[in-house]
């Protein structure tokens, strides 16, 4: 068994925001070192640059403490994220588009590459963006009954290559064109069928447990040769997006605020108010 450095013992529980609201939450267990990270911007944690930031402070924190696992979570048990807040892309104030977009590549090059194993507890629904970031994760244990999928073409809008490399990581080439090219949303059950989740749970505390077991398979494995090996692994996937982060960031504003893009949202926006 690997022990932890004290410095992680000392890292029990905190709350991270830059307002007065805490969009996410972080508990560490002080037995395990496993970090529990929880969005928690209801309704549908839809992704908005205030979220971003906090989550990308957490997950900086978690790789200096050297949290031994992170578990990412919904506080809802109906949705695990809606994906990106669709409000940020008709958001007119300045630099705030390329603060929001910047904040995204920040969250994922973190989340995945970090050092820790990581789990996703998709205790909800995981459209486009929620689907991203249950990608990045190692293992992904899922609600029944809920939904997962990168979605983008549904909204007219372009899924960029680092969640398309997410997706076909896990799924494979053909069956990553399958779904982004339909914008295929798949149940629990067809998710696990063709890979894109590991284990279906019955509740959320079922899905914590089982993220647990798994990080449990760590224990006596090096941490070092643990995140050594992730890192060759997935060094290049990061790699590719570090290295033009730039040019994303332009593809991303001139695609969002083209008036197609903008015309079309706003109808999937309204689409999205009458399935009520
Ligand atoms: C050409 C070269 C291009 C190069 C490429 C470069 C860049 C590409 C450009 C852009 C890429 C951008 C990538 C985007 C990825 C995304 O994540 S986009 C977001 C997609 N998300 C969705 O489609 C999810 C939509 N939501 C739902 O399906 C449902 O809400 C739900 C999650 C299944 C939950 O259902 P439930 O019934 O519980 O809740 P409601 O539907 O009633 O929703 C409650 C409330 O929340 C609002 N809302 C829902 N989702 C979002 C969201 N994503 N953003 C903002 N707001 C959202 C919904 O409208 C309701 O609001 P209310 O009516 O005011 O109560």
């Amino acid at each position: 068994m690997f022990l932890r450095r004290s410095v992680t013992l000392a890292m029990s529980l905190k709350n991270y925001s830059s307002e007065a609201k805490n969009l996410v939450a972080v508990a560490v267990n002080n037995q395990t070192g496993v970090a529990t990270v929880t969005l928690q911007r209801p309704p549908v944690n839809s992704l908005n640059l205030e979220l971003l930031n906090e989550l990308s402070s957490a997950l900086t924190e978690l790789e200096e403490k050297k949290a031994r696992g992170i578990i990412l979570k919904s506080s809802s048990d109906s949705v695990f994220s809606a994906g990106l807040d669709i409000h940020e892309f008709s958001n007119t104030e300045e630099g705030r588009l390329k603060k929001f977009w910047t904040a995204l590549q920040d969250v994922w090059i973190k989340l995945y590459g970090h050092s820790a194993p990581t789990v996703a507890c998709i205790n909800g629904h995981a459209p486009a963006g929620g689907c991203l970031l249950a990608l990045s994760c190692e293992y992904r244990v899922m609600l029944k009954q809920k939904t997962i999928g990168l979605n983008e073409t549904k909204l007219g809008i372009v899924a960029p290559l680092w969640f398309i490399a997410s997706m076909e990581n896990v799924i494979g080439r053909r069956l990553t064109e399958l779904s982004l090219t339909t914008g295929k949303m798949y149940t629990t059950e067809e998710a696990l069928k063709i890979g894109l989740i590991d284990e279906i749970a019955e509740d959320t505390n079922d899905a914590v447990s089982k993220s647990e077991n798994f990080l449990k398979l760590f224990q006596n494995i090096s941490p070092f040769a643990r995140s050594q090996t992730k890192k060759f692994i997935r060094g290049n996937t990061v790699q590719s997006l570090v290295k033009t982060r730039e040019a994303d960031l332009k593809a991303f504003i001139d695609d969002i605020t083209s008036e197609k893009v903008q015309k079309g949202l706003k109808v999937y926006m309204e689409s999205l108010k009458k399935g009520k």
